[in-house]
């Protein structure tokens, strides 16, 4: 029954009950002639009304309730200084560096008084998702004691004119009631984004009023506010005026060293078989956030739990770190057989042409579909790398083009699987003619605002290097189609291959090609 039924219920029993008790009370005659029936009424209404107080006790909008009162409780202890440190924040040692003043401002605000220094106010974290910005915050506040203070921008939009004005300033009021704090206000994108010439009045308010905080509070207030998002270019320029967020930190992916080091603060606590070499985890997550490598750490630990076992081995972490990368299987997708043949060409042809110009090390060939993909290349390359050659980013076009060269050569035609190849593919182009100066345009690099200017020349450089490295990639498939076709069949049939596999198949056809040319 509905909350609201009940409550009506409710209401009508009291009515009923006060009318009866009061007509009785008041006329001789009534309570003469109604007074048994109206006794019997009295009753029945009454044990209405305790069955309906029974189910409102045991209604789920109650347990709601509960809940909500459960994730204030969670929101409590959050808003309490944290106990993480920066020991929990593997890698990030620079912005660790970086951040150590204001660790030492936020432990003795008198010494930076006494000088009259100016304190930092605001800083900006910003960078890709799950890159640990909000754990770096929480340790900020771990490390210096201070009461840690989450809000998240969205929380700030509101319909109505002044509402999300009022919440800055109720935020800002705790923080200054709770010093020493840390502020930090995730999706800072939501309510601090460019103003447009079309006014809307609530959001600017909200901005206007985080502006009038930030600038209010002075040297003796030992508040920091911090600011994440991952969108810093749609930031309003007020708001990252000095005395506002005037300290801009980068929060990237984690390479290698740090992918390592945050794999063990994940696996501290969890039982992992002694011949799991770390190292090699961390290097088949390239490209990876620590969020992902928390996620392949707690799945790597279900997948052991699932099989019974007591320590997590190697195969649940290839398993997980497989269901991170392209998200859960499609369990019962059943895509047509023409299409998985299609799609066994197109993988082969990405990995193909990564071996021949011998790219990245190829780890697994897929084509059962995950996520988006209907069928995937796994790469790793063999160190980290800081600078790539011309050649070598002309190679990655070629290597991301293949799939759809492979299509051509074997059927003639192409089809619309090669989207997000052409879309990386056009991306790395489009830096290697505005920021690398790698095209015929040589040494020059376009500022955004040059880009709109120069979109014609730009977008004709582009078009010269996917068309040459896409002619390159389809002569390259077509004369190795004996050995594309080879690739093809052994991955249609089993569906993935290893690295090791791949590399066996390539041997296999050289040795047969030997021997024809002898005979
Ligand atoms: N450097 C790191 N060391 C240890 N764990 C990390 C690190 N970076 C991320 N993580 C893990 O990833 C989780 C998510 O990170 P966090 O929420 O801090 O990311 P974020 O940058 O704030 O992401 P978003 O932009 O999506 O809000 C953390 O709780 C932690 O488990
Ligand atoms: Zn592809």
């Amino acid at each position: 029954m509905k909350r609201k039924t009940i409550f009506f219920i409710i209401f009508i029993s009291i009515i009923v009950n006060t009318v009866i008790i009061a007509l009785s009370n008041s006329s001789n005659n009534f309570s003469n002639i109604f007074n048994n029936t109206s006794k019997y009424i009295f009753i029945l209404f009454n044990i209405i009304l305790i069955i309906c107080f029974f189910r409102i006790n045991n209604s789920p909008q109650l347990a709601t309730v509960n809940l909500k009162n459960e994730k204030n409780e969670k929101r409590r202890e959050e808003n309490s200084s944290p106990k993480i440190g920066f020991s929990d924040v593997a890698g990030l040692e620079e912005v660790k560096e970086e951040l150590g003043e204001i660790i030492d401002f936020l432990k003795n605000p008198e010494k930076y008084k006494a000088m009259g220094a100016k304190i930092p106010k605001g800083i900006l974290l910003y960078g890709p998702p799950g890159t640990g910005k909000t754990l770096l915050a929480k340790a900020i506040a771990g490390e210096t004691n201070s009461k840690f203070i989450h809000a998240s921008g969205s929380e700030f939009v509101e319909k109505y004119v002044g509402v999300g004005a009022k919440r800055v300033r109720t935020l800002f009021e705790k923080a200054r009631k709770e010093s020493p704090s840390v502020i930090f206000i995730d999706e800072i994108d939501a309510i601090g984004a460019k103003r447009s010439l079309e006014s809307n009045n609530e959001k600017d308010q909200t901005l206007n009023q985080l502006l009038i905080e930030m600038d209010g509070f002075n040297n003796d207030q030992t508040i920091i506010v911090i600011g994440a998002t991952n969108r810093i270019d749609m930031l309003d320029e007020a708001l990252l005026r000095p005395g506002r967020f005037d300290r801009n930190i980068y929060i990237g992916n984690p390479d290698i060293n740090s992918r390592k080091e945050i794999f063990k603060v994940h696996l501290k606590n969890k039982p992992i078989n002694p011949n799991i070499n770390i190292e090699e985890l961390a290097k088949k997550t390239h490209g990876m956030s620590g969020a992902h490598i928390s996620n392949i750490a707690n799945e790597a630990a279900i997948l052991a739990v699932r099989k019974n076992k007591k320590i997590i081995d190697k195969e649940d972490f290839d398993e997980a770190i497989e269901k991170v990368i392209g998200g859960l299987e499609r369990k019962n997708s059943h895509i047509i057989d023409k299409e998985k043949r299609r799609v066994s060409f197109h993988e082969a042809g990405h990995a193909l042409m990564g071996k021949i110009l011998n790219t990245d090390l190829i780890t697994k060939i897929s084509i059962i579909p995950r996520s988006q993909a209907l069928g995937y290349v796994m790469y790793t390359p063999e160190e980290e790398r800081f600078l790539i050659t011309k050649e070598e980013l002309f190679n990655k076009i070629k290597v991301m083009l293949a799939g759809r060269a492979a299509e051509e050569v074997i059927y003639g035609n192409i089809s619309t699987g090669a989207k997000d190849d052409l879309k990386k593919a056009n991306q790395l182009a489009f830096q290697m003619v505005c920021e690398y100066g790698m095209s015929n345009l040589e040494n020059r690099f376009f500022e955004p605002t040059l880009i709109k200017t120069c979109y014609n020349i730009i977008d004709e450089e582009i078009n010269k290097i996917i068309n040459s490295c896409y002619k390159d990639s389809f002569e390259i498939i077509k004369s190795k189609k004996d050995i594309l076709c080879k690739i093809a069949e052994s991955l249609y049939e089993k569906e993935s291959l290893t690295g090791e596999e791949l590399e066996n198949i390539l041997k296999e056809h050289e040795n047969s090609n030997n021997l024809l040319v002898k005979t």
